[in-house]
C-alpha cells in the first residue's frame, strides 16, 4: 500500500469573478516528487498557497491531511512548524542582507540573553548551505551573488527549517539548463538520502519528465489526471496532452525568413558599468546589429551582461560611464531616458515584471495602454477609456489571457497572464526594435506558441526583434541569427542553419574572459 505524506482533498477556492480551484483532489506518496503541472491560471500556485497556509483555512473549502492528520492552516508558521515549506516564485530575500542574515530572518538563533548569536547563525548557515552545496561566505550580501545561488539560500534556508515537505514554484524559471540540473539533481539526492518530498510547478517539460515520479496535471481549476512517471519514460508530448487537452503539433509556428539587407539597429562599442560599483566593466565594447525583420537571440549564462546591454541601450536605463554609439535606421540616436527610447522606436520587456513592468495596483487595461497612452488620447491629451478598454479587450483576446475581464487588477492574474499583459504593453507601444528579455519565462506551452506567433506577425510587417533567452531551444526555434554572450562580450555569433545547441553551450562555457577591467 502506498504511504501519502499529504492529500488534498476537494479543495475549491473562489475569487471575485474567478473559480480558481474546483474540487482540486492530490495526493502526494512520502519521499517522492510530484510535479505539478497545467496552463497559465489553472491553479497550481492557488493549490499550493492553500497548503503552506498562505490562503488562511476560513477562505477555501476542503480538507488538508498531513500524516494523516486534518490541518486548518491560518499562516505560513503553522505549515512551517510541522516542516512544510514553499519557496515561492519571486524569491523572498532582502538584497542588502547577508546570506547568513536572510536564513535566519524572523527565526533568529538567540543566545540565553535573547541576543542574537551570530556564531551560531553563521554556523548554521554553513551548515545548510554545504547541504545544497552552496560555495559562498555565509557574509555575501545577496545582491552580490547570482540568481542561481539566490535559489539555493532558499533551499538551505528550508533544510535549516528541518524540511520534510518542499514546495518549490517555478524554481527553475531563472535558471540556465546547467543550474536547473543542478538544481533538479540536489531534489533527487534529498529525497533518496534525506527522505525529503517535493512536489514542483513547472512549466520546463523535459525536467517534469527527469524529475518527477509523478505528475498531475490541473486544468482550470480541476484535476484533471496524475500519470505515473516512476520509470522516467514518459514523454512532453503526453504531458501536453493533459495540459491542454490535445496535441501541439508545432513548438514553434512557421515563418517565411524575409529579412532585408537594411539595418535597423547597431551598436558600436557600447560599453557599461556597474551603477554602484563603478570600476566594474558589464558590458564591454560591444558591436552588434540586427535587421529589419530580422529575429536575433543572445544566448549565454546568468551574469554575463545580456540584461544590462538591453537595459543600457533603452534610454541608459542600467548602469554608469555608458561609452559607445547607438543606430536606429543608420541614424546615431542619443537615448537619455526611456522616454527617448520609446519615442524612437525602441521598446523593452523586462525579465523583471513586477519591479520593472507593470503597475500590479492598476487594471489590465491600464497597464494594456500604459507605455503609449498618447495613441488612445484626444487632442488635448484626454484618455479615450473607450478606445483604451477596446485595445485591452484586442490583446486579451489575442493572446488568450486568462480573467474574468480587462479591468481586473493585474496582481490579481497568475504569473503567466502578467507576463502577457507586460507583452501586450509593448507590442501596443508599437515599436521598430523590440528587446524581449526572456519573453515566455513562467509561460505555459500553449500560450508560448501564440507569443512566438505574435513575433512572427511584427518581424513580418517589417520591425525587429532582438531576444534575450535562457532556454537554448527556444532560440534555435525563433532565431535568425544567435549571438552569444559571456562575461559582458560577445563570444560566438550563429546564424540560424550553422547553430546548434552544442555549438553554442561550448561557446558559452570554453570562453573565460574577465568581467572586471
Ligand atoms: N488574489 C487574487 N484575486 C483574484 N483572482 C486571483 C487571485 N489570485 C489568483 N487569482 C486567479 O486564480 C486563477 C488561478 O491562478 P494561479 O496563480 O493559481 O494559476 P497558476 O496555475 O499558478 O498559473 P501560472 O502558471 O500562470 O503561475 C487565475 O485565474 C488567477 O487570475
Amino acid at each position: 500500500m502506498k504511504d501519502y505524506i499529504l492529500e488534498m482533498k476537494n479543495i475549491t477556492k473562489e475569487y471575485p469573478g474567478v473559480k480558481a480551484l474546483d474540487n482540486v483532489n492530490l495526493k502526494i506518496e512520502r519521499a517522492c516528487i510530484h510535479a505539478l503541472v497545467g496552463e497559465n491560471g489553472a491553479g497550481k500556485s492557488t493549490l499550493m498557497n492553500i497548503l503552506s497556509g498562505t490562503i488562511p483555512y476560513s477562505e477555501y473549502s476542503g480538507q488538508i491531511l498531513y500524516n494523516n492528520k486534518e490541518c486548518k492552516f491560518q499562516k505560513i508558521h503553522d505549515s512551517e512548524n510541522l516542516g512544510i515549506v514553499i519557496i515561492h516564485q519571486e524569491l523572498a530575500l532582502i538584497p542588502e542582507l547577508t546570506i547568513a542574515e536572510n536564513m535566519f530572518l524572523g527565526n533568529e538563533r538567540k543566545n540565553k540573553f535573547g541576543i542574537i548569536d551570530w556564531n551560531e547563525t553563521f554556523h548554521q548557515a554553513a551548515v545548510a548551505m554545504k547541504a545544497v552545496g552552496l560555495e559562498e561566505s555565509t557574509q555575501s550580501l545577496i545582491k552580490d551573488i547570482g540568481t542561481g545561488k539566490q535559489q539555493l539560500v532558499e533551499i538551505a534556508k528550508a533544510i535549516s527549517k528541518n524540511v520534510k515537505l518542499l514546495i518549490l514554484d517555478e524554481p527553475t524559471s531563472s535558471l540556465n539548463d546547467e543550474d536547473s540540473k543542478m538544481l533538479l539533481d540536489m531534489l533527487i539526492r534529498f529525497k533518496k538520502e534525506k527522505g525529503i518530498t517535493s512536489i514542483i510547478i513547472t512549466h520546463k517539460l523535459q525536467e517534469v519528465a527527469y524529475v518527477a515520479d509523478e505528475i498531475t496535471v490541473i486544468r482550470d481549476g480541476m484535476t484533471i489526471e496524475t500519470i505515473d512517471n516512476s520509470n522516467h519514460a514518459i514523454n512532453e508530448e503526453r504531458i501536453i496532452k493533459g495540459m491542454v487537452g490535445r496535441e501541439l503539433e508545432d513548438r514553434y509556428p512557421k515563418r517565411d525568413h524575409i529579412i532585408s539587407d537594411e539595418i535597423m539597429f547597431e551598436a558600436k562599442d557600447w560599453t557599461v558599468y556597474h551603477p554602484i560599483y563603478t570600476e566594474k566593466c558589464v558590458v564591454d565594447n560591444i558591436s552588434f546589429h540586427v535587421k529589419k525583420g530580422e529575429v536575433v537571440g543572445f544566448s549565454g549564462l546568468q551574469g554575463a551582461g545580456r540584461t544590462e546591454l538591453a537595459k543600457s541601450l533603452f534610454g541608459k536605463s542600467y548602469g554608469s560611464r555608458i561609452s559607445g554609439k547607438e543606430f536606429i535606421a543608420n541614424k546615431e540616436v542619443f537615448l537619455n531616458s526611456a522616454r527617448d527610447a520609446i519615442v524612437n522606436g525602441l521598446a523593452y520587456v523586462t525579465e523583471d515584471r513586477k519591479t520593472d513592468g507593470l503597475i500590479l495596483s492598476e487594471s489590465i487595461a491600464k497597464n494594456t495602454t500604459l507605455a503609449r497612452m498618447e495613441k488612445i488620447a484626444d487632442k488635448k491629451g484626454i484618455v479615450d477609456i473607450s478606445k483604451e478598454n477596446n485595445v485591452a479587450k484586442e490583446y486579451v483576446k489575442a493572446m488568450k489571457t486568462k480573467t474574468p475581464s480587462i479591468h481586473q487588477k493585474v496582481g490579481n492574474l497568475s504569473g503567466g497572464n502578467q507576463q502577457k499583459v507586460l507583452l501586450a504593453k509593448w507590442m501596443f507601444a508599437g515599436p521598430e526594435v523590440l528587446f524581449l528579455d526572456e519573453p515566455t519565462r513562467g509561460i505555459d506551452v500553449g500560450a508560448k506558441y501564440e507569443i512566438y506567433s505574435i513575433i512572427n506577425d511584427m518581424v513580418k510587417e517589417g520591425k525587429s526583434v532582438v531576444m534575450i533567452s535562457s532556454d537554448l531551444t527556444e532560440l534555435l526555434g525563433m532565431c535568425d541569427r544567435i549571438y552569444v554572450m559571456n562575461a559582458g562580450k560577445i563570444t560566438g555569433e550563429f546564424s540560424a542553419e550553422e547553430a546548434t545547441q552544442e555549438k553554442i553551450m561550448s561557446t558559452i562555457l570554453k570562453s573565460d574572459c574577465a568581467v572586471v577591467k
